[in-house]
């Protein structure tokens, strides 16, 4: 899916960023809204799907095990479900891309059912680690036979009737917490999910959503228990996907840093769960505030207006790290032009997303000027005080959208343009970024 002819693209010193804009569909809504609806008995409808590559990566893979889906407008679309048990055998490898959460939830729907599905992917979702999903549902008895190191090409041969498991994730992962639920709406009895550290939480929302029997439970010291019965028949829905925080990050921290910007942005989910970036940069003094907080799909959403603002370096709690995974890179450039030192630790996960966005956000910023140290977990950065960064170099995107989108967003506070080697990865997420960009510059 990723474009073989790169699209070089430079940024450089923008005027003030001014007016409103709306952002697309949560992406990861979107997959599971797909997925649920798929396996639903009769019709669902989606509307203000996101239509990038990786949802569409979902779209064809369910196709492919038998769904009927259609799309009958701009982020409209008509799903036809083959029932939780139902999912045929595709007739060739299903082709994921550059998206791990299709890979991962998908391989967890697999894995119940009596079909051998083959994966495959682009070279960033190739190089990264399977066995985290591979291991619980090995254990609920699938046969799974990978690539070296637990990677993509691999194969998995479902198993029905499942063994329900008790599984305690190892790792803070919503895909792996997913891939295991997922499992287990095909499976006879129980199958629990135990979160030490909470996760977005989507995957239980929309289950409960669809009619899936699932509760949680959360212990004294704030793990979570996670409960779902299989053998589940789900309910056809109407679902409406609220906008993606994980890219309204990039407008958000945009309008903070490019001087003389008023921005306000329309339709942005603020799942708890997913909210943590807002927090830090309030913390950091942006000027951030919530208007019209109402709900979308079941999902907390508000529009946002964002000023230019004087930001300070803070130290990041890393416990806030899962509600804002996606968002630390963004995070990393605002870090850079704040006033001060910003320190963030705990992030060992960030080196295994579509690229290692620790050790690449990194380098990039040191090429176009910023003072930054890298350590195990994270990054602590020197920012300039509101100063332009130096810019003036090429970044190599790494087949990574968030890193593009990042270094794209630097480039507005460059003396010298910040150039991109290829923009084609953002259309896996946020297929209208660049065009929303100039609707604000114009
Ligand atoms: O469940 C999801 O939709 C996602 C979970 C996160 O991944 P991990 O589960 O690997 O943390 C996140 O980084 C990804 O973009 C989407
Ligand atoms: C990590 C991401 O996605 P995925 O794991 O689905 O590839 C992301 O969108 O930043």
């Amino acid at each position: 899916m990723t474009d073989p002819n790169p699209s070089p693209r430079a940024f450089s010193a923008s005027a003030p960023l001014k007016g409103k804009i709306a952002i697309l569909g949560d992406k990861s809504i979107s997959h599971r809204a797909l997925m649920l609806s798929a396996l639903a008995v009769g019709t669902s409808r989606v509307t203000g799907l996101l239509e990038g590559h990786d949802v569409l990566a979902t779209a064809a893979a369910m196709r492919a095990m038998g769904a009927s889906i259609e799309r009958t407008g701009d982020g409209e679309w008509v799903i036809d479900g083959v029932g939780v048990g139902g999912l045929l055998q595709p007739r060739e490898a299903l082709e994921m891309g550059n998206s791990g959460t299709s890979t991962r939830l998908l391989m967890g729907l697999v894995a119940s059912h009596p079909i051998t599905v083959t994966f495959t992917g682009d070279a960033s979702l190739s190089s990264r680690p399977m066995g985290r999903v591979i291991d619980p549902l090995s254990q609920m008895g699938a046969d799974i036979s990978a690539s070296p190191g637990g990677r993509l090409p691999l194969m998995v041969r479902g198993l029905a009737p499942a063994i329900p498991l008790a599984y305690r994730l190892p790792m803070a992962s919503a895909q792996v917490k997913s891939a295991v639920l997922l499992a287990g709406l095909n499976t006879p009895g129980i199958t629990e999910v135990i979160e030490p550290i909470p996760t977005r939480d989507h995957s239980e929302r929309m289950l409960k959503g669809f009619g899936a029997d699932l509760n949680v439970e959360t212990d004294g010291d704030g793990t979570r228990r996670i409960h779902i019965r299989g053998e589940a028949e789900l309910r056809p829905q109407t679902i409406a996907v609220p906008g993606d925080p994980s890219s309204a990050a990039f407008f958000i921290v945009a309008a903070l840093i490019v001087p003389g910007s008023d921005v306000v942005i329309a339709n942005v989910g603020l799942n708890p769960t997913r909210a943590g970036l807002v927090e830090v940069l309030q913390a950091m003094g942006g000027d951030i505030e919530l208007l019209d907080p109402r709900e979308v799909g079941g999902e907390p959403v508000a529009d946002l207006h964002v000023r230019h603002s004087a930001l300070k370096g803070i130290e990041v709690d890393p416990a806030i790290a899962p509600s804002m995974i996606d968002e630390y890179p963004i995070l990393f450039v605002a870090a850079a032009l704040a006033e001060g030192r910003t320190v963030t630790t705990g992030l060992d996960e960030l080196r295994v997303k579509e690229s290692d966005r620790l050790a690449v956000m990194a380098a990039g910023l040191t090429a176009i000027g910023a003072q930054v140290e890298e350590s195990a977990d994270g990054l602590a950065i020197d920012g300039t005080g509101g100063d332009p960064l130096p810019g003036g170099a090429t970044i190599a995107g790494h087949l990574d959208h968030r890193i593009c989108m990042s270094f794209a967003v630097a480039g507005l506070v460059g003396k010298a343009p910040v150039t991109i080697d290829d923009m084609g990865p953002v259309a896996t997420s946020f297929p209208n970024f660049e065009a929303l960009l100039e609707s604000l510059q114009a």
